[in-house]
């Protein structure tokens, strides 16, 4: 496990270090007096960490119990060295012995089972293991550390393969693995992660490896800066389709979105009797009554300035919004395609035809299961081995079948393009609080702005996601729609714009 000059024995040594670390942090009443723990060690690499940390916390006067899966001297060799420095100091059991329950819970479980290794589901005795430290765990008892992935959880995917651990902390190294930051289908198997530095080069915590995928980071400041001779049509023109009356709202929010991110101008295109509603909320936004796909064309088909367009957000179906839509994607030019506008692609595949390079489809999880049954059955289908298919799968595959980028929205995101691209945007406790009425909306409209302000499709979706999820870090507890684009400024003034 040799990497660069660096071995794989000092790397493991650093990797239960680093857990031994974390744990600290995490609890420091574990630090007051020793206490117990039991170590349960896998067949692989992760084992080997395992042994470390069962030493490190022997070194420290604590009372350490290790168990391990199958026969140690068939350990990999530096996990076998670690098994073997632990031999001199305490026992090793086999783990058919392990059992937990309320009375005799030791202060600290350390799962060390599985990394990223693991590539079925777990067998007995490990599923009545982890089924047993849930259950103990649940009713307050012991803490379980997970040594870089709780083991069942797939590292790639994140997705469980049958029974897992469950964790109340997951400790990793170097950077996330795609699992520790993807969501899946079923509940989250770890409430915290940590990533520690075990001295690999590449700064940590900033991208997860596979073929071009990254975490979602800042945009540059000067991405986003407004600066010298420009006027308002350098910052491009975006153009929002409203609904009908009654339902303007959503357009309304997307297009302060556009107008909050940048764009030089932004239109709502409504029908005249919608109008009156969407003039009484705006100022800045302008309005323009677009009554049907002719006057689309008459108003924006020459005019090449209207540079971007947003069309779904409760745009509404039938006939004359497919029309609309059709003459939209026949100008070819940046478009969002979110909610109702995602309803008409599913059902038409004429619609899905036009779809072109520059459009953005921003789709929750039943938008996606409507225009992607197939890679939608796929990821609801339970696992059973790995790498199982992930959230990150199936949107670079709708990413490819469309020839569009995805943004495939959720407490998780994940964007990607044709090209295979991707990234993802990590859930907290602060962005859950854009699970409200109406963000999505504003999110398709920092895109449109985004795009109308002259960035590519891809940039404009992964920039947005970032702001979106800047915006509701920065506001807090209580957001709702309509407070996103007014904490844009804010968060665009931390950024240094
Ligand atoms: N990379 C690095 O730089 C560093 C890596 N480090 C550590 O190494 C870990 C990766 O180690 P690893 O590659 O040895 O894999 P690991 O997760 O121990 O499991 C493999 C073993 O499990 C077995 N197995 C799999 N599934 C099974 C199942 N369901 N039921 C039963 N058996 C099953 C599998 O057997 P097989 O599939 O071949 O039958 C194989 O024997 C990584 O997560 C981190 O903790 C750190 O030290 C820091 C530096
Ligand atoms: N836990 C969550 N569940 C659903 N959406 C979430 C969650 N956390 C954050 N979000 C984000 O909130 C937004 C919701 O958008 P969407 O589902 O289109 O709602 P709406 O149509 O009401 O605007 C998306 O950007 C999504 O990523
Ligand atoms: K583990």
């Amino acid at each position: 496990m040799a990497q660069g000059h660096v071995t794989g024995r000092v790397l493991m040594e650093r990797a239960g270090r680093g857990v031994c670390d974390a744990v600290f942090e995490a609890w420091p009443d574990l630090t007051e007096q020793a206490g117990r723990a039991c170590i349960l060690c896998g067949p692989g690499n992760n084992g080997g960490d395992g042994y470390v940390v069962a030493r490190l916390l022997c070194d420290r006067g604590w009372g350490v119990t290790v168990f391990a899966l199958g026969d140690p001297r068939k350990l990999p060799p530096d996990a076998r060295a670690n098994h073997t420095q632990w031999a001199e100091m305490g026992q090793v059991r086999p783990i058919e012995e392990a059992q937990f329950d309320a009375e005799t819970m030791p202060d600290l479980v350390v799962d060390a089972l599985f990394g990223i290794g693991l590539t079925r589901a777990l067998t007995a005795p490990l599923d009545r293991l982890a089924e047993q430290l849930a259950q103990v765990t649940a009713q307050g008892s012991g803490r379980v550390v997970a040594v870089d992935v709780p083991s069942g959880i797939c590292a790639d995917s994140g997705r469980a393969l049958g029974a897992a651990v469950r964790a109340d902390l997951t400790v990793t190294f170097h950077c996330f693995k795609p699992g520790h930051v993807l969501d899946g289908p079923e509940r989250a198997h770890s409430s915290a992660t940590v990533v520690k530095d075990i001295g690999l080069p590449k700064a940590p915590m900033t991208s997860i490896p596979g073929p071009a995928v990254a975490l979602a980071t800042a945009p540059a400041a000067e991405d986003l800066r407004k600066a010298g001779p420009a006027h308002k049509y350098t910052h491009g023109h975006a153009v929002v389709l409203s609904g009908p009356a009654g339902r303007t709202g959503a357009a309304r929010l997307a297009a302060r979105g556009a107008l909050r991110i940048g764009a030089g101008l932004v239109t709502v295109a409504a029908r005249a009797d919608a109008l009156p509603e969407v003039a009484a909320h705006q100022t800045a936004v302008m309005q323009r009554v677009v009554d049907d796909a002719a006057d689309l064309k008459a108003f924006f088909g020459a005019d090449t300035r209207a540079n971007a367009f947003c069309a779904g957000p409760a745009m509404g179906g039938g006939a004359g919004a497919r029309d609309m839509l059709a003459e939209l994607l026949a100008l070819k030019r940046p478009t969002v395609l979110d909610a109702d506008a995602l309803t008409l692609l599913s059902e038409d595949q004429s619609l899905r035809d036009a779809l072109h390079g520059s459009c953005v489809l921003t789709p929750h999880q039943g938008e996606f299961a409507r225009l992607f049954p197939d890679l939608a059955a796929r990821y609801a289908a339970p696992p059973v081995s790995g790498p199982a298919c992930s959230k990150l799968d199936v949107t670079l595959d709708a990413a490819v079948q469309t020839g569009s980028a995805i943004l495939f929205k959720g407490a998780v995101t994940v964007i990607a393009d044709p090209q295979g691209r991707a990234v993802v945007s990590p859930a907290d406790d602060r962005t859950a609080w854009l699970a409200t009425a109406g963000s999505g909306d504003v999110l398709a409209g920092f895109i449109l702005g985004l795009m109308a302000r002259g960035h590519a499709p891809f940039q404009a979706a992964c920039h947005a996601v970032y702001l979106h999820c800047a915006c509701a870090r920065r506001f807090g507890p209580g957001l709702v729609a309509e407070d996103l684009p007014e904490t844009l400024p804010e968060v665009f003034r931390a950024l240094g714009v």
